[in-house]
């Protein structure tokens, strides 16, 4: 990326390191259930200064991307602050710009032109427009394409617009939606790697940047600080972690290694002890319900190769380990990671992804035999037991997805009612509890299960 030019905007007072320049207070957000709000984020307190690059890192689902637009002012809060540099946010951020994992160009525009968009409100003059975009355009490596259109523009080179776009407006805080993770892996490598050069030089026309991701690798390579987000049942800060490893960093370094295990623990670890709480109500440990146990995005094929897998090591694997001899990052596996616990067929001790002696018998099983251990394990998921005792107290054993949709509504917004009932209905279906007739939209009881489950 070349040097850059000189400045063809007005500059706002440049913030000193340190200073705050982004914080939410307090910030809850809820958004539109079938009958009432269900929060998304709770009890948000957040400080983002000049001079850092702070990752916002969480499975997905959990409200990174929600917290990420409440700072830029593009939603606002429930409950709560969201501040730029010490004013509550009554609209979009100024101080921010926004790069979007879509790129989010407008193809009928060059590549110039998508640029001076991002100046567009300012009401510059078009040769200011001009100058300013032909300077982000030059700084992020885009020199040679401004008549250039996104079509004809590989995914790297898109992305180099969008930062260009957000770039332009030279906003104090960058913010980056999981920016790379549209892109090929090498292809995120080489522009992550020369961003941070950027970053690094003090060349980089921004004072902070705030980066959405859901890969841990990816958060300790860039952050100053690491901020991790839980999601059960619904977000809040669950640990935060100064990287105070000096740039470039190497992946090889011990110390790297170190946070890289520190983050995958906090990930990892189950949420049990606090399902169920309440912003400003004590934790207790609460018996898993629909309500408390969202399942993950994992169906029993992954879930059996996973186990095979683990058997093949003496049933424990370090999970980085494992990822790398998948090919996999390690966030890749973590829903399958806590299906399997949720189904008691392995845990996470230490590092370590163990089986349990269930998990094990499962991988081990023929497939009629898995099959039993399976259904086993699935009752005991609140979801499964739900639309098993349904179906077994309703006379003609079907029930149509729509009445879980409703009773999960309370609970969930639809796109998360769709997901989980997509892992119930693998789940049901392989351990023959139920089928489903996806023209319908309907569940029919298996004959297996037509007797009640044991109670519990
Ligand atoms: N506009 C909306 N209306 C209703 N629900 C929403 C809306 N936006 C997000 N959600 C829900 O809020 C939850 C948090 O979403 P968000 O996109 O913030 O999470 P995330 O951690 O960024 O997830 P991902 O990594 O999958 O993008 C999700 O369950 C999502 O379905």
């Amino acid at each position: 990326m070349a040097q850059r030019a000189t400045r063809a905007l007005p500059a706002t007072a440049r913030a000193a390191d340190g200073e705050v320049l982004l914080a939410a207070r307090n910030l809850t957000k809820s958004y539109a259930g079938a009958d009432k709000q269900l929060p998304v984020l709770a009890d948000i307190d957040l400080e983002v200064r000049a001079g850092e690059i702070v990752a916002l890192l969480g499975k997905s689902g959990c409200g990174k991307s929600t917290l990420l637009r409440c700072l830029a002012g593009l939603i606002p809060p429930t409950s709560g602050t969201a501040l730029y540099r010490g004013e509550p946010l009554t609209g979009a951020n100024p101080g921010t710009a926004m790069v979007f994992q879509t790129f989010a160009l407008l193809p009928w525009l060059t590549v110039q032109q998508n640029v001076e968009l991002g100046l567009e409100a300012r009401g510059l003059p078009a040769a200011e427009r001009a100058t300013a975009a032909g300077q982000a355009i030059d700084l992020i490596g885009l020199d040679g394409f401004e008549t250039a259109y996104p079509k004809e523009l590989s995914g790297g080179m898109r992305q180099r617009v969008g930062f260009a776009r957000a770039l332009v407006t030279e906003p104090d805080v960058l913010m980056m939606d999981e920016p790379f993770s549209a892109l090929d892996v090498l292809t995120a490598e080489n522009l992550r790697g020369e961003l941070m050069e950027l970053w690094e030089s003090g060349e980089f026309p921004t004072r902070a940047v705030v980066i959405v991701t859901h890969n841990i690798e990816e958060a300790v390579l860039m952050a100053d600080r690491v901020v991790i987000l839980g999601a059960r049942p619904f977000g809040s800060i669950r640990a935060t972690f100064d990287v105070p490893l000096p740039r470039p960093r190497d992946r090889n370094a011990p110390q790297f290694g170190a946070l890289i295990d520190a983050v995958y623990q906090v990930m990892t670890g189950r949420e049990k002890d606090t399902a169920g709480h309440l912003p400003g109500r004590p934790a207790t440990p609460a018996r898993r319900t629909p309500a408390n146990t969202p399942l993950p995005r994992a169906g029993v094929d992954g879930l059996s190769g996973l186990a095979e897998i683990l058997i093949q090591h003496d049933n424990r694997r370090d999970l980085a380990d494992l990822a790398d001899e998948l090919g996999l990052e390690v966030d890749d596996l973590l829903p399958l990671v806590d299906a399997l616990d949720l189904l008691g067929l392995a845990m996470v001790t230490g590092n370590d992804l163990a089986l349990t002696a269930r998990g094990s018998a499962f991988g081990r099983a023929d497939v009629q035999r898995s099959k039993q251990i399976f259904a086993t394990a699935a009752l005991e998921i609140p979801l499964v037991r739900l639309i098993v005792t349904s179906l077994q107290i309703t006379p003609a054993r079907t029930l149509r997805a729509g009445f879980f949709r409703d009773l999960l509504a309370h609970h969930y917004t639809s796109e998360q009612v769709t997901r989980q009932l997509e892992t119930a209905t693998d789940w049901g279906r392989y351990a023959e509890l139920y089928s489903y007739d996806a023209g319908p939209e309907e569940y029919r009881l298996d004959a297996t299960a037509a007797a009640p489950p044991p109670a519990g």
